[in-house]
């Protein structure tokens, strides 16, 4: 062990000490973006949820509250389609985008400084109109998407990078702000809609050579219940977040939610570390014209099977795309038997 693992080694046990302080489940946040569109924000543009740390922060903050109230445990930084070369490309400096960057995960923070307020604010015997105000342990992730995030084409549902975006070239491109984000006051790094096993390993390889302290979750999405959305392998891509002792959990996010169960067992082949789960509402995005056919069957109603989930492996559960602070709030009252706290 080199003298960099030590405080690797201190953090190595942060997600199963925090799931046993749970109760040995714990509620990640809802879909991000799509409840800040829900609110009135237009996120068509290439920054997505990110756009609105320049033009409604308060609106970030409120979410994120509102997520709390809800019953999250976890909730994630608007960093998900934050970039500096995205941000470049709107005609800030590499200063400016720096900041928003650490901005996300600070609103986040003080999202959760408000929250512990309340908290002691409302006297038990208070009606809390359903919110969930208890004082207890709440991790902020700050999330970092894939490239195929920032391009803004669809691809993070592809996969599909094109022969010239190697290996190399995806670290030089999340070097940067992985290393901003993982010193911005975060718990851990959520990389999250991992699309294929190249940029998983860009991720590990990051998080190894640029001597990362702050832990990470690596979660993929499938658009077939058997493969992640390129085609390669969920266990290979599994056994990538398996080999990374930076790495505290593996799972599976913005992915209907017909096809989690199989997922999950998928997983459990390959990794004894947390197994997270949080699907979408099961509808469609289409990327080229950047919006959610709410055409079709839809599994909104998700909610019945998150002890089945748990039951199968998972041990950290939440939503995404197009979920809302009442999925959440679901999930949070469906576990509540469920914890042993
Ligand atoms: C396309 S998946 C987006 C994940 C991000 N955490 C969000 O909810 O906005
Ligand atoms: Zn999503």
């Amino acid at each position: 062990m080199g003298t960099s693992d030590v405080n690797v080694n201190s953090s190595s046990s942060l997600v199963k000490d925090f799931l046993h302080k749970c109760g040995g489940v714990a509620v990640i946040d809802g879909g991000f973006a799509t409840e800040l569109e829900r609110h009135g924000a237009d996120l068509n543009d290439p920054l997505w949820s990110a756009k609105c740390l320049l033009t409604d922060p308060h609106l970030v903050r409120a979410v994120h509250l509102d997520y709390l109230e809800a019953g999250a445990d976890i909730i994630l930084s608007s960093s998900y389609q934050a970039t500096i070369q995205g941000f470049k490309a709107k005609g800030y400096s590499i200063e400016e985008s720096e900041s928003l960057l650490k901005r996300s995960v600070e609103i986040a923070c003080e999202a959760r400084d408000v929250y512990y307020n309340r908290c002691c604010e409302t006297s038990a015997d208070q009606s809390t109109d359903g919110k969930v105000l208890k004082q207890r342990p709440i991790l902020v992730a700050a999330s970092v998407g894939s490239y195929g995030a920032y391009l803004a084409d669809g691809s993070e549902y592809s996969g599909e990078y094109g022969d010239a975006v190697d290996l190399n070239f995806l670290k030089d491109f999340h070097r940067r702000r992985v290393q901003l984000l993982a010193n911005s006051g975060a718990d851990l790094i959520a990389f999250e809609t991992v699309p294929n096993k190249l940029e998983a390993q860009a991720f590990v390889e990051l998080l190894k050579e640029e001597d990362i302290k702050t832990p990470a979750w690596l979660s993929f999405n499938s658009k077939d219940g058997v493969n992640v959305v390129s085609g390669d392998s969920l266990s290979e891509c599994a056994a990538i977040g398996e080999s990374c002792e930076k790495v505290l959990a593996v799972g599976i996010n913005c992915t209907p939610p017909r096809f989690i169960l199989d997922l999950i067992l998928s997983i459990k082949q390959v990794t004894t570390k947390p197994i997270l789960i949080y699907p979408n509402s099961g509808e469609s995005y289409d990327g080229i014209r950047k919006e959610w056919s709410n055409t079709g069957v839809t599994d909104e109603d998700f909610v019945p099977y998150v002890n089945k989930w748990c039951e199968a492996g998972a041990s950290l559960v939440g939503g995404c795309c197009r979920t809302t602070p009442n999925t959440i709030r679901a999930i949070h009252k469906s576990l509540s038997g469920k914890r042993t706290v």
